[in-house]
């Protein structure tokens, strides 16, 4: 049997803020620092030992994935950092408090914007400092790979290659991988992995710092799925 777990980054400042986080690397907070902690110590006790990881280029991330690694003293698993694990790119949104967005443009409208599937908020311009192609670390990505904004599907769209191209071939050679990600990447790998139409997957909440563990069989079928 194999087994995937997926783990939403700790509490970050701007998750404390309530802000509109997306591509935007913000730190984890002292909670957060708290929850990744705690995710490796669940997954030791349950003997649930990771021997790949995979994260994505922001340090919320990141650092859940080191700390949880620590955790279970497993800081020497090899460790692919890809951006097409980033969370999904929030567009003009970033940075803006959601309880005041909501005030302004409706609850409805922020819903929509928030949870479904195929509706992007509204876009970043190109002279904008927050877009991506400002970043160093986006150097290596062609232009038409660099988001203005993203709808749920425009993320799965960019996670199911690396699904597919990355992270499989690895869960076909090593028996315990782990994703330590995004909210909405993971439901998009979720939404893959148990095969949820666009509606179900508008339903999926991931809490921060809770392992979802997967039990796959030799196929990569699900076989049963539960948080620790
Ligand atoms: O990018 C963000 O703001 C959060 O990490 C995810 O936000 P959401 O739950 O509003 O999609």
């Amino acid at each position: 049997m194999k087994r995937l777990i997926l783990l939403r980054h700790g509490q970050s400042q701007w998750n404390l803020e309530n802000r509109f986080t997306g591509w935007t690397d913000v730190e984890l907070t002292d909670q957060g620092r708290r929850e990744a902690r705690e995710a490796g110590e669940k997954l030791l006790a349950a003997g649930i030992l990771p021997n790949y990881y995979f994260t994505s280029y922001l340090k919320r991330a990141i650092h859940t994935l080191d700390i949880a690694a620590t955790a279970m003293d497993r800081c020497w698993i090899p460790v692919i950092k890809d951006w097409h694990l980033n969370e999904r790119h929030y567009g003009a949104l970033q940075g803006l408090n959601k309880a005041e967005t909501a005030k302004e443009y409706g609850d409805e409208q922020v819903h929509i914007w928030r949870r479904s599937f195929d509706v992007a908020p509204p876009s970043l311009d190109i002279e904008d400092p927050r877009y991506p192609g400002n970043d160093p670390r986006y150097d290596g990505l062609a232009f038409e790979e660099l988001p203005l904004t993203e709808s749920l599907a425009d993320t799965i769209k960019r996670v199911a290659p690396c699904w597919s191209e990355i992270i499989e071939p690895k869960l076909n050679l090593y028996d315990t991988v782990l994703v330590a990600a995004h909210g909405n990447s993971l439901r998009a790998l979720a939404k893959m992995l148990l095969h949820l139409d666009d509606n179900e997957i508008v339903g999926v909440e991931i809490p921060t710092g809770k392992p979802w563990v997967f039990e796959l069989d030799d196929k990569l079928s699900v076989i049963k799925e539960y948080y620790l």
